[in-house]
């Protein structure tokens, strides 16, 4: 029995033109004067030092490591420090009303249907965990963290290791089979079936479901349930 249902994000509850489209843009066009103002920050100093690690960097200048981020963002790289960044810089635009969240038309329903049923919900998405608060806090169809018992980020794991699902079945303390992922990505499907979870593939239209695939595909949340 599912007691539990882990959701990705992009491509699954949300488009992926709202990510790539609205939300990199914005993180992209302010990082480096973000980076300058918020030098003494203690919290964004962590982050520039991980992105320099991650790159192999010894002692890179700040502008070395803001050049290094935006090329990070124009290649989508799942970063951890990347998008922990990446979120301080959002909050800024949801405050603003500058954009707000998008959720695919019946999402809003189904979380809440789920959470009446007394199932559990939880998000695991390469955005920061503050980042994914943000996100369905300020969304189209209004505050969605309601519906959610809690929030899991690459400082996890990544997304196509089973073992990162293995940590989040642990710390959730669930059956990694009562447990539900969805998402549009096979690999991160792949991973979590290996770890002992359900798994179902979000085909959003245009896509289509592959021929013979592992995982079962809908097109939507209501098909979920059908
Ligand atoms: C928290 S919203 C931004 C999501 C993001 O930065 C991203 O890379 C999307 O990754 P996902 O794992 O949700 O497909
Ligand atoms: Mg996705």
């Amino acid at each position: 029995m599912i007691t539990t249902i882990l959701t990705d994000i992009e491509g699954t509850t949300s488009s992926i033109s709202f990510v790539k489209d609205v939300l990199f843009p914005y993180a992209r066009e302010r990082l480096p004067a973000f980076v300058e103002t918020h030098a003494d920050d203690a919290q964004v100093q962590h982050w520039l030092h991980e992105a320099a690690k991650e790159a192999g960097l010894v002692s890179a200048s700040r502008q070395e490591i803001i050049e290094l981020l935006v090329g990070w963002i124009d290649a989508d790289r799942k970063s951890t420090a990347l998008k922990a960044l990446q979120g301080m810089i959002w909050k800024d635009g949801y405050a603003t009303g500058e954009y707000r969240a998008h959720v695919y038309p019946e999402v809003a329903a189904r979380l809440r249907a789920w959470q009446a049923e007394g199932k559990r919900l939880y998000v695991y998405s390469s955005g920061s965990v503050p980042a994914q608060r943000l996100f369905f806090a300020h969304t189209e169809a209004g505050d969605l963290t309601p519906c959610f018992s809690g929030y899991f980020d690459t400082e996890t794991g990544p997304k196509r290791d089973a073992e990162s699902y293995r940590r989040i079945a642990n710390a959730i303390g669930e059956p990694p089979g009562a447990i539900l992922f969805l998402s549009d990505i096979v690999e991160e499907l792949d991973a979590a079936a290996a770890a002992g979870l359900q798994t179902t593939l979000l085909a959003r239209e245009p896509g289509t479901c592959p021929a013979g695939g592992a995982h079962r595909c809908v097109a939507d949340f209501d098909a979920i349930e059908r």
